[in-house]
Order: C-alpha cells, then structure tokens, then sequence
C-alpha cells in the first residue's frame, strides 16, 4: 500500500471527477444537490463564485465541507489561501494570476493540496513540475461560456500533457461534457473537471454517475 493511501494526496492520485460549481439558486437544495453530486462519482469540488465576499463564501463553505465529509470527497476553495485555511479546505486552486503558489504554501502548510492553471505547453510542462503544485489542470479544451474570453488551446494541450509523462495528477477543462468525453480520453486525459455539464443537467447526479462511469471505464 502506498504511504499516501487514504490521505487528501492518496484521493486526489485516484480522482477522475473534479466539479467546479457555485451556488447561485441552489439556496434551498445546496446540500441535496452536492449529496447527489458527490455519490454519482464526482470525487472533489471546488466552490468557485467570483462574486462573493468572503463572509459569504466561508458560510457556504461549511454546507460543500459537510457534504464532502459525509462522501469522504475533496473540498477545494478557489483563489483564496485565507478562506482555504479558514474553511479547512483540503484543496485551493491556484489560476496563472492568482496568488504564487510559494505565497500560498507560506499560508497553508504542506498538507493542503494546491492546484494551478495551465493554458499553454510551457505552463503545463512548468506545472508538472514546480515545487509545492499536487496537481494542474489544462484548457479550455473547447471555447466555454462559463470563462468568456478565454482562448481554448483546445485538445492539442491535453495530447501535449499526457506526453509528459508527468506521475503528477492532472485534469483537462473546458467545454467538456459526456458527448465528447472520449475525444478528451483519447487524447490522453484521465481525470477532468466540468462545471455546466454537471450544473446544468436536469439530473446533477445523474449526469455525474455518466461522466465517473465513463471515467473509470477508461482507467
Ligand atoms: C480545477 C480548476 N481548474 C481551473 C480553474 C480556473 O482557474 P483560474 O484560471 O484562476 O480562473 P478562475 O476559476 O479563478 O476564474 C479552476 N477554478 N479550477
Ligand atoms: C473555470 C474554468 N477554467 C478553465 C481553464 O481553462 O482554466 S475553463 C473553465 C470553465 C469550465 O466550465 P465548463 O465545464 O462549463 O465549460
Ligand atoms: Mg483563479
């Protein structure tokens, strides 16, 4: 057994589905939907809302912490190293223009998980091996609606990433969704990170036991 096995690292080298969501008009069903969310398969996820004030996010944060711990899933926080310590995040996510991830570490101690952007080779191949980075994501692989004007690299970054070679966890983003699922897997992805086609699905657990089917199907 690996020294990791059962520890936040141990879960994030095994996890296949990342969602990243918020929590704008799911008020009443927060819980119910994260509950449905995290036993269809989704194996860690990220609050992300650009809008809110901290106060605001760290309250959310205790319904996503709770519902991660009745599934034994990951929480991440998005952006913020303060509201990562304060809320016991098990993760922060880290964009090109956010926080340097030695400043976060400063912050955070080795035991939370830090994750960072990627959008060109030289970003994801920088990721793969920075010190202090447990994981990197690679995107858009399609244009998306959720990051306006953000340009895709498209899946020739994702066929570039799985030709690292990197043992280091990594997820493609953007865009993806069960239809094209494949074409991500082809392209050399093992683990990816949604947010419509979770968020927007008239069935979130529904639609995310599809995507961790297929995600494990293709271990
Ligand atoms: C898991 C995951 N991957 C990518 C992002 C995007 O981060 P960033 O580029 O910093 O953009 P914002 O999400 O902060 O707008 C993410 N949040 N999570
Ligand atoms: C939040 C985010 N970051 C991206 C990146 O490329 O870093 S793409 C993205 C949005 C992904 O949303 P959807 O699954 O709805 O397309
Ligand atoms: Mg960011």
């Amino acid at each position: 057994m690996s020294d990791t096995a059962g520890t936040a690292r141990g879960r994030l080298a095994d996890a296949r589905l990342y969602l990243c969501t918020d929590a704008r008009g799911r008020q009443g069903d927060l819980a119910e939907f994260l509950d449905a969310v995290l036993a269809g398969g989704v194996d860690i996820v990220q609050l992300r809302d650009k809008g809110l004030e901290a106060a605001e996010e760290l309250a959310l944060l205790e319904v996503f912490a709770d519902a991660c711990a009745r599934h034994g899933k990951l929480l991440a926080v998005n952006d913020r190293a303060d509201v990562a310590h304060a809320a016991r995040a098990d993760v922060l996510h880290l964009g090109q223009g956010d926080l340097p991830v030695p400043a976060a570490r400063a912050i955070l101690g080795d035991d939370v998980l830090i994750g960072r952007s990627t959008h060109a080779e030289a970003e994801a191949a920088a990721a793969a091996v920075q010190d202090g980075v447990d994981y990197f994501c690679t995107g858009p692989c399609w244009p998306t609606p959720t990051k306006p004007g953000r340009p895709a690299p498209g899946l020739d970054l994702v066929r570039y990433t799985a030709g690292l070679g990197t043992d280091r966890p990594w997820f493609a983003i953007g865009g993806i969704d069960l239809a094209n699922l494949d074409q991500v897997l082809d392209a050399g992805a093992r683990g990816v990170v949604v947010v419509r086609a979770i968020t927007e699905a008239d069935d979130p657990g529904a639609a995310a036991a599809d995507l961790a089917k297929r995600l494990r199907e293709a271990r």
